[in-house]
């Protein structure tokens, strides 16, 4: 199928946002008419640039508040569309969006009428008409009402615009798409949203996302399209004021991995298996200074494994926890990768090619195991294991350095990227796409820089848990810090070995204590020793969670937890508290 994308879901000026379409791979564009009316350039040049592009110029969009008017107005409105359609033939497009009336419309009789006589004036200048009800339409505001009337007036040129914001975001039934006839649907918009209880007219005009990206069935709504037998293209429109301020290029990227991503999972295209995330292979860690970053880990148990043998870059482990510390000239000690266990890596390969996602460039020498990479949104590199017990390349580093007998750190339990405000959209859609994860409930967090949401991503397993934290326009950049979490069977011995080496776990004032000690019945001595290590505390109907924090070196620090009974949350009640900590402790310099 063609795929195209609405030029207003792009920043820039419609140049650009040509230019950024046909490099991303698109067919095809919807004009949006502020674009054009803002451009320098002419009709024809755009005309022109398009054809040079190889895009093609799918539809003009939109034309408002024609129908159900009275006559006065509807003569004036015909002028309106007349001028339009003869702009459209010097644009070369043959197809138009028209908006259901939302403004003017006072006669719901005087609709068919007026829509027919459109109609006609339409094919009379070779102009197809697609019929859009909008959402907040003042008298046609369902797909099937504006089907009605499209059957009604029965011209040609007459037909239906499908945007499946409009249908989903008001809990419309998309079944009875399936049965329009596919060649009466003149176009097909999708967009996501995210679930908000806000007017429909605010939520589609500035909180729409792409597909896979929010908490609409597009797969559900494309496969009622495709029943119906529609062959047209498929577009996206996003208005969205995050994509209309960002990288056009990297904006259209992301919206065309998002559309082969929706026909991959509605089976409209091939897709390799899910690639089945196991377990984190292991995190590494990129430093100039590693010697500010391994005593902690050290401290907490972990064993040095040894130094590889080709790259600058140490082993440690503890349980089936893995940290490389990677002596790279990075400004700040950085989480830079995370490997992840895959029962298919190769599928998780092809599947990373099929959505446009390039594979990282890495050096291999003779020898060593060649993981394939990708870099995600904001710059971790996503290493793509094969799973095994013990995986080829720790080889590369062991050089007979005893095997530790037991360890107090048994795994990696989660890690915690801090994304810019800006990618969090794209993120969430790459880690989907590629890995399978999926968002398993988000938060607000109080930070002293801003309110902070958090996003986790999960396995249906939950074995592999990645927390997406979105960074306050406000946060200076790097104020906010990644981490590792550890899980222990044991926090409290890891927390006394920490204090043994005379390192204090991030520190967390008294009066935590005196709330924690009013929200839950806690045992007075398990509550002093609590506050003795530092250790936090949550607990749900399914069991507790008692956990620390590191500082903070360069832009990463660690977590070690226990988890007790069922609980599978992360503590977010504690966030607030370790937010304000670290802030004090980075002032503290
Ligand atoms: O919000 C609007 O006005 C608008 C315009 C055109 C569309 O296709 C649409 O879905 C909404
Ligand atoms: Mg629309």
């Amino acid at each position: 199928m063609r795929l195209s994308t609405a030029t207003v879901s792009l920043s820039g000026d419609l140049v650009g946002k040509m230019h950024a379409c046909a490099r991303a791979g698109f067919d095809g564009i919807e004009l949006f008419e502020p674009d054009l009316v803002v451009a320098p350039e002419s009709p024809e040049e755009i005309r022109a640039l398009a054809d040079r592009l190889g895009l093609r110029l799918e539809l003009y969009q939109p034309l408002r508040d024609i129908e159900g008017v009275p006559p006065a107005v509807f003569d004036d409105n015909l002028r309106r569309a007349a001028a339009k359609f003869t702009l459209m033939r010097r644009l070369g497009i043959d197809t138009v969006l028209l908006c259901s009336n939302v403004a003017t419309a006072v006669d719901p009789g005087a609709m068919p009428g007026q829509l027919r006589t459109l109609a006609r004036l339409g094919a009379d200048h070779g102009v197809r008409i697609a019929y859009e009800a909008l959402a907040w339409g003042r008298y046609v505001d369902d797909y099937r009402q504006a089907w009605r009337l499209v059957q009604e007036v029965d011209e040609p040129s007459l037909g239906l615009c499908l945007d499946s914001f409009h249908i989903l975001s008001r809990g419309h039934d998309p079944a009875a798409i399936g049965d329009i006839p596919g060649e009466k649907i003149f176009f097909v918009q999708l967009a996501d949203a995210p679930v908000l209880s806000l007017d429909v007219l605010s939520w589609s005009r500035h909180h729409r996302l792409f597909p896979g990206e929010g908490g609409f069935d597009l797969p559900g709504f494309l496969a009622h399209v495709l029943r119906a037998g529609y062959t047209g293209p498929l577009s996206l429109e996003v208005f969205n004021d995050v994509f209309r301020q960002t990288d056009p290029g990297r904006t259209a990227a992301h919206a065309l991995r998002s559309l082969i991503d929706l026909l991959e999972t509605a089976g409209a295209s091939a897709r390799p298996p899910a690639p089945a995330p196991g377990a984190f292979t292991f995190a590494e860690i990129r430093a100039r200074t590693p010697e500010t970053v391994e005593p902690l880990l050290a401290h907490l148990g972990f064993h040095y494994r040894g130094a590889h043998r080709s790259r600058p870059a140490r082993l440690w482990t503890s349980g089936s926890a893995r940290v490389v510390v990677n002596e790279a000239p990075s400004p700040r000690p950085h989480l830079a990768a995370l490997g992840f266990d895959l029962t298919d890596a190769p599928a998780a390969l092809a599947r990373a090619r099929t959505l446009h996602i390039p594979s990282d460039f890495r050096r291999v020498h003779e020898g060593e195991d060649a993981l394939h990479a990708v870099t995600a949104p904001d710059g971790t590199q996503i290493f793509l294991c094969p799973v095994s017990t013990v995986p080829p390349w720790i080889a590369e580093f062991d050089h007979g350095a005893p095997r530790p007998e037991s360890s107090a750190v048994t795994a990696i339990d989660h890690v915690n990227l801090v994304q810019p405000w800006e990618d969090i959209a794209e993120a969430t859609l790459f880690h989907r796409s590629l890995l399978g994860l999926e968002v398993d409930g988000s938060a607000q967090v109080a930070g002293p820089s801003g309110l902070i949401s958090s996003q986790v991503m999960t396995d249906p397993e939950h074995r592999v848990r990645l927390v997406l934290n979105v960074a306050p326009a406000a946060a200076r950049p790097g104020a906010l810090a990644q981490h590792v979490a550890f899980r222990t069977d044991d926090v409290v011995a890891v927390a006394e070995r920490l204090r043994a080496h005379g390192v204090e776990a991030l520190p967390v004032p008294g009066n935590y204590y005196e709330d924690l000690a009013a929200r839950f019945a806690l045992d007075p001595a398990r509550l002093d020793r609590f506050r003795a290590l530092g250790l936090m505390y949550d607990r749900d109907g399914q069991g507790e969670f008692i956990h620390f924090y590191t500082a903070t070196v360069g832009s990463v620090f660690f977590e070690v937890l226990q988890r007790i009974g069922g609980y599978d949350g992360y503590g977010a009640a504690n966030a607030p508290v370790r937010l304000a900590a670290q802030s004090r402790e980075a002032r503290r310099g």
